[in-house]
């Protein structure tokens, strides 16, 4: 199993090279790529840690090297909001790096999984299938939007109100990765109740998260050691699911077009990425109103993803 990391040298490339090279199976390998030259020094730092799993780091323009024979890509490539701005307002800088790094690994690693944490997911996700259709190698089963970060802040923030037990994955979080277009299924969490003002001020804690980190960090990036812990959840959720093993995980993916063309909802992973979209469930009458307002945002910001490719 070979997992590769673009941008591997950033607020979230290097605490996730880490974390993988301390969880992935014995065996595996790490391949770290970014343009910052320094990347070579980061995998020769992390190579060091005595666990069963070989290292690689490159930089340079071309993440060809880095990218033969990888079985998942994970993409942190780009860059992060600062204080005042929203993630759409990456849209002009990211497009283009997730746009031409995918294009290589469509080249270079057409069977992999990829899992794109670059923001705004909503529509990077988008021209990452865009730019897989154009090579002739999309397979939906295999491109994510990485949403894991809203799952494990459901997970911290019900169990910090409610004093409960922290119960992995117990939570389901639909839509998309910004705003309101986050939507956290509280009425579903078993043997946990919320009062109407509870699920209002959580949700929209939820939803806020983000923004909480770029404020609190006052100008010095966004969430990235949370990011780089579920980055690795997700990936391993992967592994362990490309090991036979039967996962469940929500992320960002072209669904059954019922809502939106990519929609983050729970899945069913198997041997060759999503093996099944599993239905979102029952709503309350407050998740259907989100769900219905947030739907339009959502479309538009999926439109400008596929207009970008098809424009450039
Ligand atoms: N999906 C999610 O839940 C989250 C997504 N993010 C997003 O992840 C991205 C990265 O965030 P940070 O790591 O904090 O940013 P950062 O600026 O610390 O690191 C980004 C890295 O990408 C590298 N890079 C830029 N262009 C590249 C290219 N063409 N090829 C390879 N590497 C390239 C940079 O050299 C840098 O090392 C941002 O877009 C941020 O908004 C952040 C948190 C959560
Ligand atoms: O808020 C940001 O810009 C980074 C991000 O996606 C998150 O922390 O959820």
């Amino acid at each position: 199993m070979k997992v590769t990391v673009l941008g591997a040298a950033g607020g979230i490339g290097q605490p996730l090279s880490l974390l993988l090279k301390l969880n992935l199976p014995a065996g595996s390998e790490l391949s770290l790529y970014d343009v910052a030259p320094s990347t070579p020094g980061v995998a020769k730092d992390v190579s060091h840690i005595p666990t069963d799993v070989k290292v690689e780091g490159f930089t340079g323009e071309d993440p060809s090297e880095a990218l033969k024979g990888a079985d998942i890509v994970l993409i942190p490539a780009g860059v992060a909001r600062k204080p005042g701005m929203t993630r759409a307002d990456l849209f002009n800088i990211n497009a283009s790096i997730v746009r031409d790094l995918v294009a290589k690994a469509a080249q270079v690693c057409p069977k992999a999984c990829i899992g794109i944490i670059t923001n705004p997911v909503n529509a990077t996700v988008p021209i990452a299938a865009e730019v897989l259709k154009k090579a002739g190698v999309y397979d939906k089963r295999k491109l994510f939007g990485v949403t894991t970060l809203d799952v494990i802040r459901s997970e911290t923030f019900i169990a910090e109100l409610k004093n409960t037990e922290l119960r992995p994955n117990y939570i389901s979080v639909i839509g998309g990765h910004s705003g309101t277009t986050i939507l956290p299924l509280l009425s579903q969490v078993q043997h946990v109740e919320f009062s109407d003002d509870e699920v209002k001020s959580l949700t929209t804690r939820i939803q806020n998260a983000g923004t909480e980190v770029v404020e609190a960090k006052a100008g010095a990036g966004s969430a990235t050691l949370s990011m780089a812990y579920a980055a690795m959840r997700f990936a391993l959720s992967l592994v362990r699911a490309a090991q036979g093993e039967n996962v469940v995980t929500c992320a960002y993916v072209e669904g059954d077009g019922k809502y939106a063309p990519f929609f983050a909802q729970p899945l069913l992973l198997g041997k060759d990425g999503v093996d099944q979209l599993l239905p979102i469930g029952p709503l309350s009458a407050f998740e259907q109103a989100a769900l219905d307002e947030m739907l339009p945002a959502l479309r538009t910001e999926i439109e400008n993803g596929v207009k970008f490719v098809k424009e450039s």
